[in-house]
């Protein structure tokens, strides 16, 4: 079944500034507004164009004009981006219930998770569209009851308050990972961008927070605290009420009733978020992160007393950024992980060139959107299909370092711009007789202006045939002299010259043929690298998923080896002891026995010599000696 339309995006680039203030080398270039932007955007300004300049040793050296909705240069803070491109969709989203959707779009590094986060001194965009959107709504905030809750839901949602799920996250969430109001950044301010919500005061909104991301292309709850290594990756399908737009299934969804409440829940979306270390970024996000935010529209019937729900949805996305792995310099899961970021891109990059290059022609292609998670997600998820009286307010903001990665910041534009073109520079000619005086080069230039000798790979060029009539008008009007005081010498000579350049530039015009045949060969020869690489990749991570089992296989085996002999050392040492305990009992009763003997040896001792003594006494009596008396005597001689 064929799904809802994809939509186009706004595209906008943001330049950051260099990473040391050091006179870095930079390739990009920002153009002054072009004349062709309308009128308006002349007046206020509105740069739309870069060109690109391969360095001096690139194998091309074709420089490139880019063009965007509106290009935001290295001095342009936070609060410029929100005013000109978050503020309006925000409108959109708060007044008339449209959905909306920002992302950001960058090499690594480039600047993408500054322009949704911030940092610890200036709020991202994020923040700044919690602030308004509150400060908008105000006292017009509630929760949703039980029932408006099942009458919203149908996506199997776990639907709760802040405070439910501040008190379930906290035995997870470790307690200094989620931000006191006393950490947040306060500034830029988002004062001017208020918005007015239509409709008397007795209608309501609830705002319900979700966030998840796409790591190696499955989805994952943020809200939904757990191990790791045992994450459930959640449905992405229909529900009744979906139509044929597929939602994420299962989110735990909470309720935030202030700012304050919704900043906790952004950390603890944060904390639990897939970031590593690479040689790019020392904080570099390893997935997509998908914020989303949406309003709950509650109006009661005068008549039946029932509430009519209508729901509009913005949601911010951080895209984790393209890398080179050699640059990156990745290893193993990390490795693995920026194989699925880039292949994902690589869809995203096709989906984007086609749908931007369907706003210019005007045309409907198809757009592949179902090759992986993110383009499903970024191209029919995030809102409802765009209708006549109800287009959608879809910016992507593509970040870009102008000293950074030539290479990937190239492709990277290519992919993104709505519109594009390109210059083969030549070597300049030589003046005749190489006297370039002034004159001389103003009349060359006139020359090959005239007969269309630029670089442009666009059409601007008009038809390089001039006759010679007009070359000699050209020439005698450059050098401010009447036409009649040119001789026939420099007559015929100009004609000749003509004939020369026209010839060069039928050569030229095959050169550059041949040259953009062979460009449309390296690129389509690097998209096969690029394939290649992804196939690559992939073998490598399968394979190296397959040791890694095979090697946890063989570490259990010697674990369970090892357990055993350690069971059977165990069992010996306590036989051992055992033995041991017996012999010292053994030896404990022989000398208890010894001593008992002895005992009886001494009793025996004794009593024979009692027995002696009374044998004594009997004798001493039966001679008619008293004993008693002896004593009694012998107590008298003391
Ligand atoms: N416009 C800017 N102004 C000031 N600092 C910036 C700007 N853009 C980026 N930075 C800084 O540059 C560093 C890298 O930026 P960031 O993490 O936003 O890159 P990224 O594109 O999200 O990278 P990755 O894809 O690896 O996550 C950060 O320290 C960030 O604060």
């Amino acid at each position: 079944m064929e799904g809802p339309q994809p939509h186009a995006f706004q595209v906008y680039l943001r330049l950051r500034p260099p990473y040391n203030q050091s006179n870095q080398e930079t390739f990009l270039t920002v153009l002054p507004p072009v004349p062709t932007a309308s009128d308006e955007d002349i007046e206020s300004g509105t740069k739309t164009q870069v060109t690109i300049h391969p360095p001096s040793n690139h194998r091309s050296q074709k420089i490139e004009t880019f063009s965007f909705t509106e290009v935001f240069e290295e001095t342009c803070g936070q609060a410029d981006v929100f005013g000109r491109i978050v503020a309006p969709i925000l409108e959109g989203v708060l007044r008339d219930g449209r959905d909306g959707m920002l992302a950001t779009l960058g090499v690594t590094g480039s600047g993408k998770t500054h322009t949704i986060l911030g940092n610890k001194q200036a709020r991202g965009m994020t923040q700044m569209s919690l602030d308004v959107l509150f400060r908008s709504l105000s006292d017009r905030i509630t929760l949703l009851s039980d029932s408006q809750i099942e009458q919203c839901n149908d996506a199997e949602s776990e639907i709760m308050d802040a405070d439910t799920f501040m008190t379930k996250v906290t035995s997870v969430v470790e307690l200094h990972h989620i931000p006191k109001p006393n950490t947040f950044p306060t500034k830029p301010s988002v004062e001017p961008h208020v918005v007015q919500c239509p409709g008397p005061s007795s209608i309501k909104y609830a705002v319900l927070m979700s966030i998840y991301e796409v790591y190696n292309d499955k989805i994952f709850d943020l809200l939904a605290p757990s191990n790791a290594a045992r994450r459930k990756a959640l449905l992405f399908k229909s529900t009744r009420s979906s139509g044929d737009r597929k939602v994420v299934t299962g989110l735990r969804k909470v309720m935030v009733t202030d700012l304050y409440e919704a900043l906790q829940v952004l950390g603890v979306g944060q904390y639990q978020r897939s970031h590593g270390e690479t040689g790019s970024n020392d904080k570099s996000s390893r997935s997509h992160c998908f914020i989303t935010l949406e309003l709950k529209k509650l109006k009661k019937s005068r008549l039946d007393g029932s509430t009519k729900i209508k729901e509009s949805t913005f949601t911010i996305v951080d895209l984790a950024g393209s890398e080179r792995a050699r640059n990156a310099k990745t290893a193993g899961d990390r490795l693995a992980e920026g194989g699925h970021i880039n292949k994902s891109l690589m869809f995203l990059g096709q989906c984007l060139e086609l749908s931007t290059s369907t706003q210019s022609s005007g045309h409907t292609p198809k757009i592949p959107y179902r090759q992986s998670k993110l383009t499903e997600l970024l191209f029919t998820n995030s809102y409802n299909p765009p209708t006549a009286d109800q287009p959608q307010i879809a910016a992507i903001v593509v970040t870009a370092d102008p000293a950074g990665d030539f290479n990937a910041t190239s492709q990277m534009l290519k992919y993104s711009a709505l519109a594009k073109s390109s210059v083969n520079p030549r070597p300049p000619m030589q003046v005749i007789n190489g006297n370039r005086t002034a004159s001389g080069s103003s009349l060359f230039s006139h020359f090959s202006v005239a007969s269309g000798v630029s670089g442009s790979t666009t059409d601007e060029r008009p038809d390089s045939a001039m006759s010679a009539l007009s070359a000699v008008s050209a020439v005698s009007s450059s050098l401010g002299l009447p036409r009649a005081m040119l001789s026939q010498d420099m007559v015929n000579m100009i004609a000749l010259l003509q004939r020369q350049l026209k010839e060069a530039d039928e050569k030229a015009r095959e050169a550059e043929k041949r040259l953009r045949e062979a460009e449309k060969k390296v690129d389509e020869a690097n998209a096969k690298c690029l394939e290649i690489e992804m196939q690559v990749r992939e073998e490598v991570t399968n394979d190296m998923e397959q040791r890694i089992r095979l090697m946890e296989k063989k570490m259990l085996m010697k674990l369970e080896d090892q357990a055993e002999k350690e069971e059977i050392h165990v069992d010996r040492k306590l036989d051992m002891l055992k033995r041991t305990l017996m012999e010292t009992n053994d030896e404990n009763d022989r000398a208890r026995d010894m001593e008992i003997e002895e005992y009886v040896r001494e009793l025996e001792a004794e009593n024979s010599s009692l027995r002696n003594e009374v044998q004594a006494l009997k004798r001493k009596r039966a001679n008619g000696d008293s004993p008693l008396k002896e004593r009694s005597l012998n107590r008298l001689k003391f």
